[in-house]
């Protein structure tokens, strides 16, 4: 395998997806490179869901190829797709926890589709997934509803490492927290890339979480990735949507406050 395509863990070439006459994806091209939290932005509607959904299998694509892990999704048997599938988590959008089920039972939810364990591995397993995201062994026995916001991001994260996976998909995992919320979170998916060698594929609309969880940015516009960089680079483009995201009024409160300046 060439060093290229060693690094990038996820390579999305030409890639293109459409629902009935509207075209989502245009022959869309991306390296997720191992090791790094990629903050995927756009303005809405642009497509970042369909595309985290196209990479992960859960969306047709009408052409184009896509590997991840150096495996081909399309030329791979069910048996080796689901070897990929074993080493990636998944954060959706909203949390998207069972709610008939308890925060363990969700935690353990993918663990028992992939390995057959007993049960006292299984709440072993639970309780340093809840560690590693900040929670008490106690909220363990709890149904989401009695958890919250916040709460709920944190044991949905739990749930995306439960099969201690090398990638993972975040779909705007800040999104409904307060600011301080938003900015522990982000702190805490830091703290466990680093730790855990984890690359994070992290679909978001704040400014912050860019600015402070990601090492690089790729922008969607028009099907396309028409900029993927680092901040500097990022701001330092003059695509005029690039302009007004990282140059508006909202990424200049972002920059006073990173900067301590009100
Ligand atoms: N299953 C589907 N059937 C038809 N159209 C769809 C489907 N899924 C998504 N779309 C359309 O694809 C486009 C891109 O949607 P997507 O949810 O990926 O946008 P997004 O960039 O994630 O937006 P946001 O930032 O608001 O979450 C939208 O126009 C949406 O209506």
């Amino acid at each position: 395998m060439a060093v290229e395509q060693a690094d990038a863990i996820i390579r999305v070439r030409d890639v293109t997806v459409r629902f009935g006459a509207t075209e989502v994806l245009d022959k869309l091209d991306l390296d997720v490179k191992r090791g790094e939290i990629l903050g995927f932005v756009g303005p809405s509607g642009a497509g970042k869901s369909v595309l985290t959904r196209t990479i992960i299998g859960l969306v047709p694509k009408v052409s184009g190829q896509i590997e991840v892990f150096g495996v081909d999704l399309d030329a791979a048997n069910a048996k080796e797709r689901r070897a990929v599938e074993r080493r990636w988590g998944i954060l959706f959008q909203q949390g998207a926890l069972f709610s008939s089920l308890t925060v363990a039972q969700n935690i353990q939810f993918p663990v028992r589709e992939y390995l057959k364990l007993s049960q006292r591995l299984l709440d072993e397993i639970t309780i340093a997934k809840l560690g590693m995201v900040g929670l008490a062994p106690e909220v363990a026995d709890r149904f989401p509803s009695e958890l919250s916001g916040g709460m709920i991001k944190r044991v949905a994260l739990a749930r995306a490492l439960a099969l201690d996976p090398e990638l993972v998909f975040l779909d705007e995992p800040t999104s409904g927290l307060d600011p301080i919320g938003a900015g522990d979170f982000d702190e805490l998916v830091r703290t466990l890339q680093r730790t855990l060698g984890l690359t994070v594929f992290m679909v978001t609309h704040d400014l912050d979480s860019l600015h402070t969880a990601c090492d690089r940015i790729a922008v969607l516009g028009d099907g396309k990735i028409i900029a993927a960089g680092t901040m500097a680079e990022m701001k330092a483009s003059q695509h005029p949507w690039l302009r007004s995201y990282f140059h508006g009024k909202r990424a200049r409160a972002v920059v006073g406050s990173n900067t301590g300046v009100v």
